[in-house]
């Protein structure tokens, strides 16, 4: 060889210069149907629909509207979704009564939404902070987050939207110990083997959050959440709350936000290679990708970063994006 400079077995390109050679060397990053949750949101008034002016595309809708509006998303291939309850009439107290009573509207939606959608996997958000009159996600004691009255609520809580329906619950308060007060509630009520637990096991104290707090009416009155989400540039304390949350009997694992923490989404698929793992692709994400492009261009940088969080090693993706993205397979296959 002339080039002595060029060496063959340093030569990668005869490996992907064929599309199907390339989806070889992508093994398990495709996108499907079951990769992807919606989270939905879901007011109290039955015939409500409205557009939340913070994020393009995405409604806050009562159960007569939502049920149609899924009924053609599962048509498409929908096959998950993430409810938010929203109160509006019923009242915020310090320990967040609204949350499980009977007309709390994510407790009145579960048996008609499994009615109408049999085959819909149907995941609850658990939190006290949409129902508290503080705003924030456990209860507190002289202004501090009171641990053990605010574990034994958000296990009541789960265990409400358990019985009403929920196939999962998944509890993004972050309170320490609460997988464990979760699976015992299910276990005593004969529950565990009906019901799954999608712990938001690494949930970081982002600013990314902004839009949702601004649809979900949810921030807190005073203070902030850093005492009990994790600070985002902790890759130990997330290592420790997803072991916690192992042992305590977690079935699914989440990291949250998505794309800047993929750091966190290895190392925790690493360590629990047998525990799915989700990404919950925030409200702040999904406002920046919206203004990365228009049309074509921005649905090439969605994927992206779906094909990246895959990568990563996520296995399903919690998304407002859900509807465009269906709409992108569906053209693609
Ligand atoms: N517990 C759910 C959230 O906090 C969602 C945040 C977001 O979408 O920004
Ligand atoms: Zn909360
Ligand atoms: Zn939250």
């Amino acid at each position: 060889m002339s080039d002595l400079f060029l060496s063959p077995e340093h030569v990668l390109q005869g490996g992907y210069f064929h599309a199907t050679l390339r989806k070889l060397q992508e093994p398990n990053t495709s996108i499907e149907p079951h990769n992807i949750m919606y989270p939905v949101f879901l007011l109290e008034d039955k015939d409500a629909m409205q557009a939340v002016s913070s994020m393009p595309n995405v409604y806050r809708y009562g159960i007569n509207k939502l049920i149609p509006a899924l009924t053609e998303l599962v048509d498409r291939g929908l096959q998950s979704i993430l409810i938010f309850g929203i109160v509006e009439t019923l009242p915020k107290d310090p320990t967040g009564s609204s949350a499980d009573c009977p007309e709390n509207p994510v407790i009145k939606a579960l048996p008609k939404i499994k009615e109408a959608l049999p085959n819909l996997v149907i995941a609850c958000d658990v939190c006290l902070c949409p129902y508290t009159s503080h705003g924030h996600c456990g209860i507190l004691t002289n202004g501090a987050i009171d641990h053990p009255e605010s574990v034994k609520r958000i296990a009541e809580v789960s265990l409400a939207y358990a019985k009403a329906g929920a196939h999962i619950v998944a509890p993004s308060d972050m309170m320490d110990n609460r997988i464990k007060a979760i699976k015992d509630a299910l276990f005593e009520n004969k529950l565990q083997n009906q019901v799954s637990v999608l712990s938001y096991s690494c949930k970081f104290a982002s600013s990314m959050y902004g839009p949702f707090r601004d649809t979900m009416k949810s921030s807190p009155m005073a203070g902030d959440r850093k005492c009990y989400q994790l600070p985002p540039g902790s890759s130990g304390l997330a290592a420790r709350a997803a072991a916690r949350d192992v042992a305590e009997g977690a079935d699914f694992l989440m990291v949250k936000p998505g794309l800047p923490y993929l750091d966190i989404v290895r190392q925790t698929k690493d360590r629990y290679p047998n525990h799915p793992l989700f990404i919950y692709q925030v409200s702040g994400e999904y406002a920046m990708i919206s203004k990365s492009g228009e049309g074509s261009e921005m649905e090439a940088v969605l994927m992206e970063t779906l094909l990246c969080m895959r990568r990563a090693g996520a296995d399903c993706i919690i998304t407002y994006f859900a509807p465009l993205i269906l709409n992108i397979l569906a053209k693609k296959h």
